[in-house]
């Protein structure tokens, strides 16, 4: 196999040969072909593409919300599909997920602390799960606050009372609160200014390096993934057609629709001057 540059590390989370075909009317829609994807323990991946390439369908496999047609999801080493269900719950338990969009992913009528809280509630309530006190659950969301560097003076603060930036910190410490092993971010600064995108990838940085998450990133932003991940995977249409470590992927592309996107994020991003700068993480 040829030398990707991709850490072989244990593996936190995989999909491995994952095709997905939907059926439209009397078309077959081929939107994973033979795709497989790592994400070791404590490494960012990152995963481009243009619109429709696969990349939602991929994490939609990952989570458990789409049935592959072949291949493996495997989360921890344990291929989802030779266990119970109950065991593939708790392996799914591991992921959690922060959407483009905290305003969708965030109920309304929530505050702060009861966002926060909900997931804790939620795996409290599963059996088999070690139930969580009223206080302990307290705790938990407080200590989730300081660790996205909110104030609790927002605790009990709508979504509609808060920033983009502020939601989005809310919708991370959401995920983060039941401890999973990984973390999937669906273009989890898209909706944000540049300044607001800024402090969001440093959060998610510093996060990485305070517990050691893994992080699986999709972005239509080069010089997001550039900043964040240390592998990369190249999808198009169903495919992935390149993977290696950002550096090489980044720097010096070998396949052509690789070239083609880093070229049109590169144009957007100084169109708008929007974005960090396409420096990877080989340079910071
Ligand atoms: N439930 C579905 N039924 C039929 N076709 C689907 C379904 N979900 C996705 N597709 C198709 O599968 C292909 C891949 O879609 P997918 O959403 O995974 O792409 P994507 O890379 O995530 O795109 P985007 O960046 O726009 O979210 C597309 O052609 C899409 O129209």
């Amino acid at each position: 196999m040829a030398d990707t540059g991709i850490s072989t590390g244990q593996s936190a989370a995989a999909v491995r040969a994952l095709s997905v075909t939907y059926r439209r009317g009397a078309r077959l829609v081929h939107a994973a072909r033979d795709v497989s994807i790592d994400i070791p323990r404590g490494r960012i991946v990152g995963l481009i593409g243009e619109s429709g390439a696969g990349k939602s369908t991929v994490l939609r496999a990952l989570l458990g919300l789409t049935k592959p047609t072949s291949g493996v999801v495997e989360i921890a080493g344990t291929d989802l599909s030779t266990v119970s269900a109950k065991a593939a719950l708790a392996l799914r338990n591991r992921i959690q997920v922060v959407m483009q969009n905290p305003y969708a992913s965030l109920d309304p009528r929530w505050s702060v602390a009861d966002s926060i809280a909900e997931p804790l509630r939620a795996r409290s309530r599963q059996r088999g799960s070690e139930p969580m006190s009223k206080d302990d659950i307290a705790r938990r969301v407080g200590e989730m606050l300081d660790r996205v560097r909110l104030p609790t003076s927002k605790l009990h603060s709508l979504p509609r009372e808060l920033s983009g930036g502020e939601r989005q910190r809310v919708a991370i410490a959401r995920a983060l609160s039941v401890r999973p092993a990984i973390l999937v971010a669906d273009e989890p600064v898209t909706a944000l200014d540049n300044v607001t995108t800024a402090e969001i990838l440093g959060l998610l940085e510093e996060l990485h390096a305070e517990v050691g998450l893994a992080i699986l990133i999709v972005s239509h932003s080069m010089s997001v993934i550039a900043q964040l991940a240390d592998d990369v995977h190249v999808m198009q249409d169903g495919r992935v057609v390149e993977s290696g470590s950002a550096e090489s992927v980044l720097d010096h592309p070998q396949h052509p629709h690789t070239a083609m996107l880093i070229a049109a994020s590169r144009y957007l991003d100084e169109w708008d001057g929007s974005g960090p700068e396409l420096t990877t993480a080989a340079a910071r």
